[in-house]
């Protein structure tokens, strides 16, 4: 008897594997996959000792012993249990790194799995052959039915674990072709804009061969009405949106909020993003306009406990949450170094002009992102650099959407650029081999870090990652101890360079300076450490002026200090 026809006799959940992974039973009775619970794992046990035994002879890897759920991942047939959690690859032998050959990609292919042949074909040409792990752990148990919270590292394909599950579940649904209004069966949302324009984009690479399923996106940014006009000349049944502007579409838009009584499946795509409090009110807004009775899935690369307490926000009590991140492994990726340096405010153009000139001259084919505080702060140091002769692009919120989408498509496409940016393009955005991401000053917190530095190393590449602080932001290293960031020498930058970017900055306009001081002071008056000290905030406000050449720091109307809770604290400026 096969080990294979083993399992599908001693356990409930097998048929259901069975569809999904057609040619895959086998071998999860023998590799490292934890698809098998310890009840079945017991039950085979006897056979499969004998199995285990046959192959250990053969020279194979077994591993039973790596399952740690309850039960199936997918036994449709047992009580369901609140958010029960399946961390694959948890004790996985061998240290490897990700798939068997120590990639990002898992060892199933495609063809694998039971998908339709259009998505099969779409899958091919994209060029996609083998599953990352994330894709191959969250497909059956969304093809299954079951709502899935899962968290995987940045840049391992979740995008296509969440697509094509979804675009299965939608193409055995009746679809009239050419139906003015078709219901929206599929509704993925995402934090940023960029995102929002990426997913679709994957998606329609997805859709290649199944014509009769559209997809539009929503993202603001643009006239209302010009959404309106292009969501009825490309009827869809896929519609990719940023929180704010699809409550504007329900809000404004005749029989939109009829067409979302078509969801089948929703999609928070960086779910613990979307659940903050920054567009809590939104989704919760949007999820009470959609059907209850629907699949949902919620995915990204860091999931605070906070995330899993709420996700009853959107989820079903029994959904599974997948974690791809092995025990005891850190959330960030291994072949990405991670350095930290320390040094006044007054030496960070210099700091950024020795880092990124040396990085220039190391690798031809640089490609820099340089996270900054603010959108504000972002648009002072874009026009520092940009003064000091390095190739630089700006993208941020205060941009126009045009201005966006040019960059971003542009930096997409182009090696031998530097990238400043704000939290636009901290989340999700996949821009290829990029080299080096530096973030200045604390990032929001744990989670933004991890993102922002997952822009780099992405599909199993490799990159670097530098945190540039200010002595009294040391603070915020407690919080990614558990990472492996070390501390690098500040460079020693001789006078004539001192000088040189002295000048650069004098030569930014102060009107820059005016308003990224404020949006500087305002970014940090929320951070609940460095903003609890109202007059050292002032003080350090000071030096981050001086770090712009301003002897004197600029004033700041007199209604937006007391919307910050700053009227009349001493060194701070009204005008
Ligand atoms: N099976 C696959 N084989 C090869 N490449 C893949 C596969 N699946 C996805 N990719 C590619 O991997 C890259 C990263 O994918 P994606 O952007 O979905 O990552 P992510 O996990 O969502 O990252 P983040 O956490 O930053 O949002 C993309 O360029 C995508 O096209």
């Amino acid at each position: 008897m096969a080990s294979g026809d083993l399992l599908l006799r001693a356990h409930a959940g097998a048929p259901v594997l069975a569809r999904a992974f057609p040619c895959r039973l086998l071998v999860l009775t023998r590799r490292r996959r934890g698809l098998v619970s310890p009840l079945t794992a017991a039950k085979v046990g006897g056979a499969a000792a004998v199995q285990k035994r046959r192959r250990r002879d053969a020279g194979e890897s077994l591993s039973f012993s790596r399952v740690v759920t309850r039960r199936d991942a997918v036994d449709e047939d047992e009580e369901d249990v609140e958010g029960e959690a399946l961390q694959l690859g948890a004790g996985t032998s061998g240290g490897e790194a990700g798939g068997v050959d120590g990639s990002y990609l898992s060892d199933t292919r495609f063809d694998q799995c039971a998908i339709s042949p259009l998505s099969l074909k779409a899958v091919k040409d994209a060029g996609y052959e083998r599953m990352t792990e994330v894709q191959e752990a969250t497909l059956p148990i969304i093809l299954h039915g079951k709502d899935v919270l899962a968290k995987a590292k940045t840049g391992t394909g979740k995008t296509v674990a969440f697509l094509l599950p979804a675009i299965e579940v939608l193409s055995t649904l009746p679809h009239q072709r050419n139906q003015l209004r078709p219901p929206i069966n599929l509704l993925v949302m995402c934090p940023t804009r960029e995102l929002a324009n990426q997913v679709a984009v994957e998606a329609k690479k997805l859709l290649k061969y199944h014509r009769s399923l559209g997809v539009q996106v929503v993202i603001g940014g643009t006239r209302l009405t010009q959404e309106q006009r292009s969501m009825q000349a490309n009827p869809c049944q896929i519609l990719v949106a940023t929180p704010g502007r699809l409550k504007d579409h329900l809000e404004n838009t005749p029989g939109f909020s009829t067409r979302l009584k078509g969801v089948k499946v929703l999609v928070l795509d960086e779910a613990d993003r979307l659940l903050d409090m920054g567009f809590r009110r939104d989704i919760e807004k949007i999820i009470a306009s959609i059907p209850r009775e629907r699949q949902t899935l919620l995915f990204s690369a860091t999931v605070p406990e906070e995330v899993r307490q709420i996700s009853h926000v959107a989820m079903k009590k029994d959904y599974r949450f997948i974690n791809t991140v092995k025990e005891g492994d850190e959330e960030t990726h291994s072949q990405v170094s991670q350095t930290y340096m320390v040094a006044p405010l007054d030496l960070h153009f210099s700091i950024l002009h020795d880092v990124l000139k040396k990085h220039v001259a190391e690798d031809a084919d640089y490609k820099v992102i340089i996270f900054c505080t603010t959108a504000m702060v972002t648009k002072l140091v874009a026009e520092v650099l940009s003064q000091l002769k390095l190739n630089i692009r700006e993208i941020h919120s205060r941009k126009s959407q045009s201005a966006r989408t040019k960059v971003s498509d542009e930096f997409r496409k182009s090696k031998g650029l530097i990238l400043v940016s704000s939290d636009v393009s901290a989340r999700g955005v996949d821009y290829p081999d990029v080299t080096l991401v530096i973030q200045v000053g604390i990032p929001v917190d744990r989670e933004q870090y991890i993102h922002r530095l997952g822009r780099t190393g992405r599909r199993g590449k490799e990159g670097q990652g530098l945190l540039l602080l200010a002595p009294w932001e040391k603070y915020f290293l407690g919080t990614v101890k558990d990472l492996s960031i070390s501390e690098a020498a500040v460079p020693s930058v001789d006078s004539s360079v001192e000088t040189e970017v002295k000048n650069a900055v004098r030569k930014v306009e102060m009107k820059s300076k005016e308003c990224a001081y404020q949006a500087w002071l305002g970014y940090y008056n929320s951070n609940k450490t460095i903003g609890r000290d109202k007059s050292r905030l002032a003080h350090l406000a000071e030096e981050f002026s001086q770090s712009m050449g301003l002897p004197v720091p600029p004033a700041i109307p007199r209604n937006i200090l007391r919307k910050m809770g700053l009227n009349n604290v001493p060194g701070l400026r009204s005008s």
